[in-house]
């Protein structure tokens, strides 16, 4: 029986999650529940999942959850969310929050020695070295819920590292596949929020459209494989069909394939090293009689290139990228900024705030703050 804390449970993988895992009560049980504002849902999912521990993080919901479930222990704050991944019977944490709010929980949940159900990948691209480094010195697993990352590890499982040439990320291309600059100056968030094959919570949603969700992806594959920049490229597929490729040193390729289905990747990711039955709709090929393959346009899509210049540069380059982004894409959601704003306010932060090398958690902290104070500022100018 694995015992699960989910961080993050009313959002989209956090309730794909929990389908997962009422299908498979024999399989799992939840240890924690986590949210943020939506008390209502996380209500509902402490009464069906009873966990031992439920954290509203706004605190103003505190009183409202307590009262509506006056037998369970219920916390609230940061301390909820670092008390959340501490439990003694927890076997296994899946990170499902948003941003760079997951960085802390994560490593206080591999330090008590959890393995990680890795979902919240902006933690890896904050602090990737630090957070990989704290994982083998804890030996703990960090096994990667994202689709593509998750395809590489899968096509990978058995294999040596030093035999990967080079992986492919696959990316759908977003809404806006094969538009313009012109056209790009002119979308709403409605449009941006559409995804042609994944429903997702609303940040990553736009960073798709941006195709910054494949910038940080590219980070992330760096930390999760032991990669170099030049080892990661990225492939644009529509169809979210295949959803990553290993390139091996003998030219042997592996790709893994699936319909886009998030909970396949979730249930891989709870039960690896195993794999169960599941009921989930299969791929079809008379389906899709065509998987097509297209270079991504870097100069309509700028975020792309700023993410490789972040990895490239190091230090706390993909803190200040990430931190600014997170800004943007708020202030995208609130009608503050136009689409193409939001990679300008990105490069303004990346050339502004202070580079430094040191990899420590303080570091990755005050850098992540000083930059939204300063696309704050941006966005306030
Ligand atoms: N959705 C997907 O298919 C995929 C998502 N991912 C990654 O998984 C993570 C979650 O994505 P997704 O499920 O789409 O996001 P959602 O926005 O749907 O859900 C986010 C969850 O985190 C909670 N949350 C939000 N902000 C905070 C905070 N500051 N502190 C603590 N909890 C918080 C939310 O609570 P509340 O609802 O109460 O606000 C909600 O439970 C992201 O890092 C994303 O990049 C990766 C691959 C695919
Ligand atoms: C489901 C998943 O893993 C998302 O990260 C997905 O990859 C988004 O699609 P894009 O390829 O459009 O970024
Ligand atoms: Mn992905």
């Amino acid at each position: 029986m694995k015992h699960i804390s989910i961080l993050g449970s009313t959002g989209s993988i956090g309730t794909q999650a929990l389908e997962v895992v009422r299908d498979n009560a024999d399989l799992y049980t939840i240890d924690a529940l986590t949210a943020q504002e939506n008390y209502k849902l996380l209500i509902e999912q402490a009464l069906e999942f009873k966990p031992k521990l439920v954290v509203i993080g706004n605190t103003d919901h505190f009183d409202k959850v307590k009262m509506s479930l006056p037998d369970f222990e219920v916390q609230t704050g940061k301390s909820g969310l670092l008390n959340a991944v501490n439990l003694p019977s927890t076997t296994i944490v899946l990170t499902a929050l948003v941003g760079a709010a997951g960085l802390e929980p994560t490593i206080t949940a591999i330090k008590a020695g959890k393995n990680i159900a890795l979902a919240n990948k902006e933690t890896l691209v904050v602090a990737g070295e630090l957070i990989m480094g704290l994982a083998t010195s804890h030996n703990v697993e960090i096994i990667p819920v994202d689709s593509e990352h998750s395809a590489l590890f899968q096509c990978l499982v058995g294999e040596d590292y030093n035999t990967i040439e080079k992986i492919y990320l696959t990316a759908s291309g977003g809404p806006f596949l094969g538009k313009d600059l012109n056209y790009l100056a002119t979308v709403s968030k409605e449009q941006a929020l559409k995804h042609p094959n994944w429903a997702m919570g609303a940040k990553i949603t736009i960073d798709s459209a941006s195709l910054m969700n494949k910038g940080l992806e590219v980070i992330e594959a760096k930390w999760l494989f032991g990669l170099k920049p030049e080892q990661i490229d990225v492939i644009v597929h529509p169809q979210s069909i295949i959803h990553s490729i290993v390139q091996f040193k003998d030219g042997s390729m592996k790709a893994q394939m699936g319909l886009p289905d998030m909970k396949l990747p979730i249930h891989y990711a709870l039960n690896y090293p195993h794999r169960i039955t599941t009921s989930f709709p299969r791929f079809n090929f008379i389906d899709f009689p065509t998987l097509s393959f297209l270079k991504p346009d870097r100069e309509v899509f700028a975020n792309l290139g700023l993410a490789y210049q972040a990895m490239e540069k190091g230090g706390n380059m993909p803190t200040i990228l990430n931190a600014a982004n997170e800004v943007a894409v708020e202030a995208f959601l609130k009608d503050k900024i136009g689409f193409l704003e939001m990679s300008n306010l990105i490069k303004k932060c990346m050339e502004e705030v202070e580079f430094n090398v040191t990899s420590s958690i303080e570091n990755f902290v005050d850098s992540d703050k000083k930059t939204r104070i300063f696309a704050e500022k941006l966005l306030n100018s």
